[in-house]
């Protein structure tokens, strides 16, 4: 992509709003619409009319919509317009059920908007960055392959020009981002390496076996592996370490970018957008062709991954052993909230992880866990986005910014906030880019780049999520999304009314209403969006996260290893409440769907205030202290509410943290002294310290 850095706005020029070619959507009910067609370019509800339900269901291109309650009348989780081509920006998951580590993959292709290239430098590709590539769904002859996928079909006639007699196979198309082929680039923990040290040993070891069988039963035809580039190869196995590096780590990127390369290392089930994906292994449409030796293999593997299961149970005994031994106290606090959250989702998560069964479930967890982590090359960190809208997101021209894809009210508010008292609390805005065709983001410093390892929370803050404008609109011309009562079957299949269920549908109002009030938004003000930890666990898994006693578990959990970074957080908190007190921004606007981004490392903490595609300008003579209780034609956002809770749980977090500092050091103090004089000295000791 040509990217056009069209305003590089330093903070020193910076001013005058600008008009955007196409987007003047900043009066306009329709949130983010800069595309024309009056759909958003984020609305979820662009997806491709074309598809069948199931295949709809299938795909994960989804992009960020403050709109898309605006539309018309029913939908099935699609839209109802006809769009305008749409580019292939976002991750797109297409073909579950292919195995594709047992398939040639396709070249990666440069997309069209690929590399970035600034247009001062006339389009130097010293400052090109590549920032995704397409992995194009095509069909290709599969040599070698021994099993068949979904997708396997024979070319008997050549109706489609390919020679007859080979099997051919269709790979899925996927869209990686940004990403670095280093295998620790994506986010990868010391469990998933081992998981796919494993996998590479036992591809090699069968490589071996296959090599010498297949040296006396000869060519196979389209399964023999006297195929093109594969000569004596089984597919899957690498040539080399090397190559079976770059297909592991390839693995890695593509479960973290889309989840659907995950069919190619075991059965299984995968979240796709929310809706829980059967994987293939299992299929009976996909064993069903396989010939009785392919059978036998099948199986063979199936004995193979049961060793290596029990390998890998033996070897996560010993660790665990190890851990005791070590007596870490830390480690020994870690796990007691571990215990304590078991009443959490997380807790469900992370007791899920330390049962160290099979790598199918490392692996499913790891699909479940991840947001959307991307590496940037220029900038050699792992970058995360831990809430929002995939394929919103993508490296900046330059180290230390992102791209967020352009919302012109998102863009309004920065432009504003970049002159407000809120300006140290907000990420620099450092104005559009524009891609050669048309595609226009936001430059937005990058809050992470200056951290080691950070963990990192989005609480999306307010007790509503919604605008009054999607509310009215919805009433007017109800619109009902398929995809929102699928998410709320998934969490809830008795959350939706008879009607409801016989529509299969809700609408968005009645979706993001449910939300509030199964997490903390609606009673405390804010609610977890995301968390993810230096280590590289991640989860998004906060839905049902709602009272006081889960929220702090779950702050205790991203706080943990890290206690001394709480009394950072509560005075930034406090800051933030200060500084809104007299903003002249959130005395004048209704602050919507925003979050607040708490970043921290061994050694810096801050907060940030993010995401303002939904935040409105009030009503002229309008005010709103942020605090009030909601009714309809009030625009008060519970704003505040949310950041005072935040403060008091921080609080209440330090006081219990102190306290059971206190009670250990005493705890300490008594049992230190090994000599029977022990407690008398500990008393002498209390005696002493008397005024
Ligand atoms: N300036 C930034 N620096 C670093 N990370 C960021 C920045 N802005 C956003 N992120 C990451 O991206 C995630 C999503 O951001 P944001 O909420 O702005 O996106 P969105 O798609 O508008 O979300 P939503 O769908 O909730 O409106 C955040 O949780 C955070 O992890
Ligand atoms: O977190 P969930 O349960 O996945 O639900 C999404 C979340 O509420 C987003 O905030 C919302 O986007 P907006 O804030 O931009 O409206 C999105 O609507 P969308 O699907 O219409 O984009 C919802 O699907």
């Amino acid at each position: 992509m040509i990217v056009q850095q069209q305003q590089q706005q330093q903070l020193s020029n910076e001013g005058e709003p600008k008009t955007l070619p196409g987007a003047t959507a900043s009066n306009s009910d329709e949130g983010c619409n800069v595309t024309g067609g009056g759909l958003s370019p984020y609305s979820s509800d662009n997806e491709d009319n074309s598809l069948s339900p199931r295949q709809r269901k299938m795909k994960v291109t989804r992009c960020a919509s403050s709109d898309s309650a605006l539309g018309l009348d029913v939908d099935d989780g699609g839209m109802d317009v006809p769009l305008p081509p749409q580019r292939r920006m976002t991750l797109t998951v297409t073909d579950l059920p292919l195995r594709p580590a047992l398939l040639p993959l396709a070249e990666p292709t440069a997309l069209p908007d690929s590399p970035l290239t600034s247009p001062t430098g006339g389009g130097n590709p010293s400052v090109g960055v590549p920032t995704k590539v397409l992995l194009e769904e095509r069909v290709v002859a599969a040599p070698g392959s021994r099993r068949e996928s979904t997708q396997s079909s024979y070319s008997e006639l050549g109706v489609s020009g390919l020679p007859l007699g080979v099997r051919y196979v269709r790979t899925p198309s996927v869209v990686v981002s940004d990403y670095s082929d280093d295998i620790t680039a994506c986010g990868i923990s010391m469990e998933e390496m081992e998981y796919f040290r494993l996998q590479r040993a036992r591809g090699q070891r069968r490589c071996s076996l296959e090599a010498g069988h297949h040296s006396h039963s000869g060519g196979h035809g389209a399964h023999g592996h006297g195929g093109s580039g594969a000569a004596g190869m089984s597919p899957g196995c690498g040539k080399d370490d090397g190559q079976s590096d770059v297909s592991a780590a390839s693995s890695c990127s593509n479960l973290y970018y889309c989840g659907s390369t995950i069919s190619a290392l075991d059965g299984g089930e995968c979240i796709v957008n929310g809706v829980r994906v059967a994987l293939a292994r299992k299929s009976s449409t996909q064993s069903s062709s396989l010939s009785d030796e392919e059978e036998e293999e099948e199986d063979d593997d199936e004995d193979r991954d049961e060793q290596d299961r029990d390998e890998d149970d033996r070897d996560a005994e010993e660790m665990l052993q190890e851990d005791y031994e070590r007596g870490d106290r830390e480690r020994e606090r870690e796990r007691q909230i571990s215990e304590l959250m078991a009443a959490t989702q997380l807790g469900d998560r992370q007791r899920d992880r330390s049962k160290k069964s099979s790598g199918w479930r490392k692996i499913r967890n790891i699909v479940q866990w991840t947001p959307f982590f991307q590496t940037y090359k220029k900038q050699r960190y792992p970058w995360v986005q831990l809430a929002g809208h995939q394929g919103n997101f993508k490296a900046g021209p330059e180290p230390g910014t992102v791209l967020k894809k352009l919302c012109p009210k998102e863009e309004e508010c920065f432009q504003i906030l970049m002159h407000d008292l809120l300006r140290p609390y907000v990420p620099v805005y450092k104005g559009q880019v524009t891609s050669e065709d048309g595609e226009l983001y936001l430059q937005l410093q990058d809050l992470l780049s200056d951290y080691v390892q950070p963990c990192v929370m989005d609480c999306k803050v307010g007790v509503r999520t919604y605008l009054e404008e999607e509310l009215s609109k919805a009433k007017e011309k109800p619109k009902l999304r398929k995809d929102m009562y699928d998410k709320m079957i998934q969490i809830d299949s008795h959350a939706p009314t008879a009607e409801e269920h016989a529509a299969k549908a809700v609408t968005k109002p009645r979706y993001m209403v449910w939300r509030e009030t199964i997490s903390s938004t609606a009673t405390l003000g804010f609610r977890i969006e995301g968390i993810k930890k230096s280590d590289g666990t991640s989860s998004k898994d906060f839905k049902t996260t709602k009272s006081r006693e889960q929220i702090k578990l779950a702050f205790l959990e991203f706080l943990s290893g890290h206690p001394h970074i709480l009394p950072r957080y509560i005075q930034r908190l406090r800051a933030i409440r200060a500084t809104l007190a007299v903003s002249e921004f959130f005395q004048t606007h209704e602050v919507i769907g925003s979050s607040l981004l708490f970043v921290h490392d061994q050694t810096h903490a801050s907060i940030w205030l993010i995401d303002f595609a939904k935040t409105v300008e009030l009503p002229p003579q309008l005010r709103i202290d942020h605090y009030s209780a909601w009714k309809v034609g009030n625009h008060e956002d519970g704003y505040l509410i949310g950041i005072n809770n935040l403060i008091d749980i921080f609080v209440e977090l330090q006081a219990s943290m102190e306290a059971e500092a206190h009670a250990q050091a005493q705890a300490e103090a008594i049992q230190s002294p090994v000599s029977g004089s022990g407690g008398d000295q500990a008393e002498q000791t209390g005696e002493e310290s008397k005024p």
